[in-house]
C-alpha cells in the first residue's frame, strides 16, 4: 500500500522525510492551516524533491487559476481538492496537466453517487473526516462506511490515521485503499513530522500490506 505524507513544512524536517521514501508528499496551500507551507518552503526546495516522490498540492475552495500557478512554479504533480470543489473544476485542472486528487469529507454516512460526476475527471479520491477546519484533525470517521464503496477509482484513507489503527484496514470487508494518507498523528507541532514515528509507520505498512 502506497503512503503520502501530508503536511510538510520546514525545509529540514522534509529533507528527513524524504530519506524515508513515501510515495507522496503533501503540501498545505492552505492559509488558514497551521500547515501553511508558502512562507517556510521556498517553490525551488519543493520542485528538486526526487522525482520517485511525488508532489502534491493541497488547495481548499481556490480559483483553478490559483491552483495551476502554484502547481507549475512548485512542479506539483497531483492537486488535492480538499473543498467544495465541482467536477468542471476538476476537469480544468486535469486538462491543464497535473493529477487530480478529489476529496470527500465524511461524517456517519456516505452517498456514493455524489462521486459519479467527478469520476472522468480524477485519478483518486480521498477520503477524509468531515470537519469546519477542512483537514488535519487527527480523527477518524466511521471506516465501515467504506464498506458501501465499490468504484473503480483508487482512494486514499485519510483522517487520523495512525500507529494504533492502521490494524484494523485489512481486516475489515472493504475495497482496500490505494494508499494510506498520514498527517497529525505523526507530529510533533504542526508540519514538523516525527521522524522515529514515520520510520515505524513505514515497518508497520511493510510487515502488515
Ligand atoms: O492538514 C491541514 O492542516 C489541512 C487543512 C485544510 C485542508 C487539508 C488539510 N490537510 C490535508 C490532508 O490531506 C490531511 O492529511 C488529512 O486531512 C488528514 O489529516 P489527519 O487527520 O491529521 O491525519
Amino acid at each position: 500500500m502506497k503512503l503520502k505524507v501530508c503536511g510538510m513544512k520546514y525545509l529540514e524536517n522534509m529533507e528527513e522525510v524524504i530519506k524515508l521514501s513515501p510515495d507522496f508528499l503533501g503540501f498545505i496551500f492552505y492559509p488558514k492551516s497551521p500547515r501553511y507551507m508558502a512562507d517556510t518552503l521556498n517553490p525551488d526546495e519543493v520542485a528538486r524533491i526526487p522525482a520517485h516522490i511525488k508532489k502534491v498540492g493541497v488547495f481548499v475552495n481556490e480559483t483553478t487559476d490559483l491552483v495551476l500557478e502554484k502547481v507549475n512554479r512548485y512542479r506539483l504533480d497531483l492537486a488535492q481538492l480538499h473543498g467544495h470543489e465541482s467536477p468542471e473544476f476538476c476537469e480544468t485542472i486535469k486538462k491543464a496537466g497535473p493529477g487530480v486528487i478529489k476529496v470527500f469529507s465524511i461524517d456517519k454516512v456516505m452517498d456514493w453517487s455524489v462521486l459519479d460526476s467527478y469520476k472522468d475527471y480524477v485519478d483518486y479520491f480521498l477520503f477524509d473526516t468531515k470537519s469546519k477546519h477542512y483537514g488535519g484533525t487527527g480523527k477518524s470517521f466511521n471506516w465501515e462506511v467504506l464498506k458501501s464503496y465499490d468504484s473503480d477509482i483508487p482512494y486514499f484513507l485519510s483522517g487520523g490515521v495512525g500507529l494504533d489503527n492502521i490494524g484494523l484496514i485489512n481486516k475489515m470487508p472493504i475495497k482496500q485503499p490505494f494508499a494510506l494518507d498520514v498527517n497529525s498523528r505523526f507530529e510533533i507541532a504542526p508540519g514538523n513530522k516525527d521522524i522515529k514515528q514515520l520510520a515505524g509507520l513505514k515497518e508497520k505498512l511493510a510487515l502488515a500490506f
